[in-house]
């Protein structure tokens, strides 16, 4: 299996956004070291996110860059995606795991060591970790927990963690300082005025 790529970009599906256009622009930068997490709202049918699923596995398999999706995990398997991630709304991590298989990308988001430690006994290959940041793209989350909170993590656990939650490249060089293997975006991309851009600015902190 290939190692996980360090930038993770969830698509923004929020009304009035072009999601195919900002992963075609941030895979023309990253390519294969992108990973493109589908992520649409829950009031999204199932038929809207196997559609739009389909299309971004289409514009990442020329790149080979690794397609996931987010909660839908039925989605993630009838269109041949890698993977998926899960949260504590979701599937648990042991349930999801046995829907993908033993070999797929499986995601967990935790935000502290035990449930970190959980998640990766049930058989997570990744953790989601935060908010690190406030973020104005999901409402309802706790406090962020900030590098400090991820580093809290990272020493916990044996897996890639990911930060999420108003990550800017600015920002990235305090979460790879704490620790962390990469990080996940929504808006540092999605709401550039240049998505290709704000996709090299993230790749160039990850990889300094
Ligand atoms: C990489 C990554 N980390 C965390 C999340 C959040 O997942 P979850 O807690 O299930 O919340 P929703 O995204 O489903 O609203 C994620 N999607 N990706
Ligand atoms: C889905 C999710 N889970 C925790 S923060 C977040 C949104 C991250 O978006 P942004 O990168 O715009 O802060
Ligand atoms: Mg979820």
């Amino acid at each position: 299996m290939p190692s996980l790529a360090r930038l993770h970009l969830i698509t923004d599906t929020r009304p009035g956004r072009d999601p195919l256009s900002v992963v075609r622009a941030a895979l023309t930068v990253a390519g294969a070291d992108l990973v493109v997490q589908v992520r649409v709202e829950d009031s999204a049918t199932d038929r809207e996110a196997y559609d739009l699923t389909r299309r971004v596995l289409a514009l990442c398999a020329p790149y080979r860059a690794t397609c996931l999706v987010n909660d839908r995990l039925h989605v993630a398997l009838a269109v041949g995606a890698a993977g998926g991630h899960v949260g504590a709304d979701d599937l648990p991590v042991a349930a999801a795991r046995r829907v993908l298989g033993p070999t797929a990308v499986l995601g967990a988001t935790a935000r502290a060591p035990g449930t970190a430690n959980e998640a990766v006994a049930a058989g997570a290959s990744y953790l989601g970790v935060g908010p690190c940041h406030h973020t104005g793209t999901k409402t309802g989350l706790p406090d962020p927990i900030g590098p400090a909170g991820v580093r809290a993590v990272v020493d916990a656990v044996d897996v890639p963690v990911i930060a999420i939650g108003g990550v800017t490249a600015a920002r990235v060089p305090a979460l790879r300082a704490a620790g962390a293997y990469g990080v996940a975006v929504v808006g540092a991309v999605s709401t550039a005025a240049d998505p290709a851009r704000a996709t090299a600015a993230l790749i160039e902190a990850l990889t300094c």
